[in-house]
């Protein structure tokens, strides 16, 4: 009997801006390539290669041009140009290595380290406590600014015993870091349903699922899931326009004395959308910046 042939492999490679290479990792997972790596040199870690790997059977060429065209709808409201991507067929090989070798223990601010699930903590960073995240399974790698902003902002605080709302969970990381770094309990909502599960499979790689509860949904599901008993800190990492949106409902979500961290805006929004927090009785500190993005610390004026 002759042997099957072997499946081809399309391999997708372009180099991202930096602030669009977390939501291209979110857009291609969304569009259901999971077989995702970001590659770069340790001495030259801002240039960065984004890779994917994909079954030729599944993507013929339309299905390729419509990939294309989805990512590049979603680079325009960064005002960034979508570079050229560039498709190689390979013949099957052993791509679990390829696409896994890449990612690197990540160490971020004093105290954290992002560890890919199949990675062992190096010696050097034996210190450090681990957040272990399969990379690519929803945004919040720990690639993009805001979360390194919002993981930073958390291990300066006194998290021990704190009750916590994720709004936008993403990945789960900054739920579970905040378990990790002493909070008693997590919860958490995001509206993208690869999120949820991303969540609940990460804080069970963490060994934190029975501190952190997940649901589909936003603010009003978030608030059902604290019942009546709102959190000390809410961490809010989504784009300016939604956290505009979502101002209204922060004041559920917080104690009287609860803090909220708020990221995925840039920099020049910050006046606006601190202007708009002030008028919901917020008072509001910008508490670091990081490139173009910002991170904005909220408590009750
Ligand atoms: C920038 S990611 C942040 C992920 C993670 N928290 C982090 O810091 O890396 C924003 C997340 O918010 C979710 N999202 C967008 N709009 C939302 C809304 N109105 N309510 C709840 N989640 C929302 C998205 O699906 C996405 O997972």
């Amino acid at each position: 009997m002759p042997a099957a042939a072997q499946p081809s492999w399309w391999r997708l490679e372009l180099e991202p801006p930096g602030e669009l290479e977390e939501s291209l990792l979110w857009r291609l997972e969304s569009l259901g390539v999971h077989r995702l790596a970001v590659r770069f040199r340790p001495e030259a870690p801002e240039q960065r290669t984004l890779q994917a790997w994909l079954p030729e059977v599944d993507w013929p060429e339309p299905e390729r041009v419509a990939l294309a065209e989805a990512l590049a709808q979603m680079a325009e409201p960064f005002g960034v140009a979508l570079p050229s991507l560039r498709w190689e067929l390979q013949p099957e090989e052993d791509w679990a290595l390829s696409w896994k070798r890449h990612w690197q223990p990540d160490p971020v601010g004093q105290r954290l380290l992002i560890l890919p699930a199949w990675l062992q903590v190096p010696a050097e960073h034996a210190e450090r406590l681990a957040l272990l995240i399969d990379p690519g399974s929803a945004f919040g790698t720990g690639s993009h600014p805001t979360t390194r902003l919002c993981l930073e902002a958390l291990e300066k605080r006194s998290l021990t015993g704190s009750r916590v709302a994720d709004l936008g969970c993403g990945s789960g990381i900054l739920g579970i870091a905040s378990l990790v770094l002493g909070a008693r309990e997590v919860l958490a909502s995001d509206t993208d349903s690869l999120a949820v599960r991303a969540t609940a499979e990460n804080a069970a790689l963490n060994q934190a699922g029975a501190h952190l509860q997940v649901q589909l949904g936003s603010a009003d599901v978030l608030q059902q899931l604290l019942a009546g008993a709102p959190a000390d800190l809410l961490l809010c990492n989504i784009l300016a326009p939604v956290l505009t949106a979502l101002t209204p409902a922060f004041s559920e979500l917080l104690t009287a004395r609860g803090e909220g961290l708020l990221s995925g805006l840039l920099v020049d929004q910050a006046p606006a959308l601190t202007a708009h927090l002030e008028a919901h009785g917020w008072r509001v500190t910008t508490e670091a910046e990081q490139g173009r993005w910002a991170l904005l610390a909220i408590q009750r004026a």
